[in-house]
């Protein structure tokens, strides 16, 4: 459990900011808790269900297993999700483990995870996944590589359980590779405008940033993988001039509103 969250220190935080009301707080602690829990994260994006003459933005099917690794495979036939499937551990605490995430290539070879777990349809995506950064009202956007697609003809012929190391820490910026600009193109500035307001205004939060995807084959149909609170910004270009921007806008926000 990252040390922010350790009942101890939340105490201590929330106690001095009661404490200490002129102090800005950039991010209220129980919303960025709820970015720990991955069931609870993507639902901002299922209740959006946006949808616009840009594209449509959601998240992949998914089934919650809390307990019971053997009644996995009827819940999975049951729930309707199609393999290969994605399994991510549930808290995602910060901790290595949190981020040991398998793919599962038949129904049987489920029973074989730990719970509990987030199933996920894998969602086939041409191996490159766009990072979208914000930081208030600012919105940038990277390429990285991602896991590559499996094909029908894979997918017949794989069976079992494969765990995958960190995907994020190993992945290269795709931000200047050759690749087919289908796949290759950024999603929709409009898009990723209404996506990231209402985000913010869902969650509650100016900090974050969102694991996004273009099903292959399609050109306007995007899914959210994955938010983290208070990526790491050293990753996104311009964060120095972005982050200071965002600091003093604060400042003038504060300034404006005790003068006012
Ligand atoms: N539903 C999905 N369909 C296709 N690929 C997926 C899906 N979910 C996850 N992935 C792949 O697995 C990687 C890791 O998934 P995710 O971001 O949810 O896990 P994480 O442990 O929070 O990772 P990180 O912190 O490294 O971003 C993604 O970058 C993507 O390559
Ligand atoms: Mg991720």
């Amino acid at each position: 459990m990252s040390s922010f969250f350790c009942p101890l220190v939340l105490r201590f935080v929330l106690d001095y900011r009661q404490t200490h009301p002129e102090v800005t707080v950039l991010d209220p602690p129980d919303a960025i808790q709820h970015l720990h829990n991955r069931q609870s994260m993507l639902q901002a994006v299922a209740d959006m269900n946006l949808s616009d003459s840009y594209g449509k933005v959601g998240v992949p099917r998914q089934l919650v297993v809390k307990r019971d690794a053997s009644s996995i495979p009827d819940a999975v036939a049951n729930s309707g999700l199609t393999l290969p499937i994605v399994a991510k551990p549930l808290v995602n605490d910060g901790s290595a483990k949190s981020h040991e995430l398998s793919l599962a290539f038949d129904r049987y070879s489920l029973q074989k995870l730990e719970p509990p777990l987030v199933l996920q349809e894998f969602v086939n995506h041409g191996g490159v996944l766009f990072k979208v950064y914000i930081v208030g009202e600012a919105i940038k956007v990277v390429r990285r590589f991602s896991l590559p697609d499996v094909s029908k003809r894979e997918l017949s012929k794989t069976a079992g359980v494969y765990r995958f190391p960190r995907v994020s820490c190993a992945a290269a910026s795709a931000d200047d590779a050759d690749l087919d600009p289908g796949i290759a193109e950024l999603p929709p500035r409009p898009l990723l405008e209404r996506l990231a307001k209402e985000l913010r205004r869902r969650l509650g939060l100016r900090l974050f940033n969102l694991d996004m995807i273009r099903e292959h084959g399609t050109r306007d149909r995007f899914y959210v993988i994955d938010i983290n609170y208070f990526p790491g910004y050293g990753k996104m270009p311009e964060y120095e001039h972005i982050f200071t921007d965002f600091l003093l806008s604060l400042v003038q926000a504060k300034y404006k509103k005790r003068s006012g």
